[in-house]
């Protein structure tokens, strides 16, 4: 029996929480805006990998350097370490929908989708919280730090608060419903390491105040369903001043986006992409536009219009 599973893209740090927020999205057109992972046994009896989709070009030519591979070791060998040792081998099959840096959690998107089919596919021996804490590693891996803020939402969809306690990595935050994202990747790379290397390691007490009380006014207001307040929140001290040089255009598109009615403009992730919140469906379809016209660099970038992702990382599709 197959399986194939879907890992949403995610929005890291939502701007206001570096490393300690984010929130998975959905495109309202329904297309599916993330990786996904088919699973079976393997026939040869050796683990194997094949990639496939629009963004397969830039990843490791060998499916060994695949962040899938490393998921598959780590799965394997925490089977083995509760006794299970003759578990057959899998093949795989990821077909890679977002591109690799672009502030959409592509990696961790790849990480999550393998981790959970590979749970399925297994019979399910791990908990929730297991397999979060092994994406976690696996995604530190790549960017030099376990951060939570792309694998937990894309793995439990909503917005997720790290609260990285024992058996608690992260906890789903109230969701305005009538907040319409528009996400636009400009179609280059920003490599998560090198973003967060260029972020000073000291902040002053003034940046250290102000982010408290952005989160601490944000989290209220979600809890309220205060959403002009939530979006008011959304400022971002920590990285946006200093990843900003980054990202081609972007003092220009904050701009042209708040004279056309947005509550809150941020930086994806690290970036490249760029996120923009409104409560009106038309405004997002009209940013969107804008967004496709002007800030998108080549044919490689792209713009949607999203929801926040409830569901999270699912089964699209099982084959007997
Ligand atoms: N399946 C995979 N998906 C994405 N990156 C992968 C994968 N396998 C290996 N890699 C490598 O991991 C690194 C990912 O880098 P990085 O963390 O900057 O990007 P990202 O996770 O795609 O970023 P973002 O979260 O901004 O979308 C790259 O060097 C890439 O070659
Ligand atoms: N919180 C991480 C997210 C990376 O996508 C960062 O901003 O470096």
């Amino acid at each position: 029996m197959g399986l194939n599973v879907y890992a949403p893209a995610s929005i890291g740090n939502l701007s206001v929480g570096f490393d300690i927020l984010g929130a998975a999205l959905s495109p309202i057109d329904g297309s599916l805006l993330g990786d996904s992972v088919s699973i079976e046994s393997s026939t040869t009896g050796d683990f194997s990998l094949q990639c496939v989709g629009r963004f397969v070009d830039k990843l490791p030519a060998d499916p060994k350097q695949n962040i899938i591979y490393d998921c598959y070791l780590a799965f394997r060998k925490a089977m083995a370490d509760m006794g299970r040792t003759d578990e057959v081998a899998v093949s795989m099959v990821l077909e890679k929908h977002l591109p690799i840096g672009s502030g959409l959690g592509s990696s961790a998107s790849s990480i999550v989708a393998a981790f959970y089919a590979l749970n399925e596919h297994y019979g399910k021996p791990f908990s929730e919280a297991q397999l979060l804490a092994m994406m976690g590693e696996l995604e530190g891996q790549i960017s030099g730090s376990i951060h939570y803020d792309n694998v937990a939402p894309c793995y439990l969809g909503g917005i997720q608060l790290m609260l990285e306690r024992d058996g608690r990595i992260s906890e789903s935050l109230p969701v305005i419903e009538d907040w319409y994202f528009v996400s636009a990747y400009p179609g280059i790379s920003i490599s998560t390491a090198e973003a967060r290397s260029i972020l000073p390691n000291h902040y002053s007490r003034a940046d250290i105040i102000d982010h408290g009380r952005y989160l601490g006014t944000f989290i209220h207001a979600l809890y309220r369903g205060d959403g002009q307040l939530a979006a008011e929140s959304i400022r971002d001290v920590v990285a946006e001043p200093y990843r900003k040089q980054l990202i081609p255009g972007f003092d220009a598109m904050r701009e042209q986006m708040m004279a056309d009615g947005a509550l809150a403009v941020g930086i994806s992730g690290s970036g490249p992409s760029v996120f923009v919140i409104t409560d009106s469906k038309e405004k997002a379809e009209q940013m969107h536009r804008w967004m496709q016209a002007n800030f998108i660099q080549n044919d490689r970038g792209f713009s949607h219009v999203c929801q926040i992702d409830t569901l999270g990382t699912r089964v699209l599709e099982e084959t007997a």
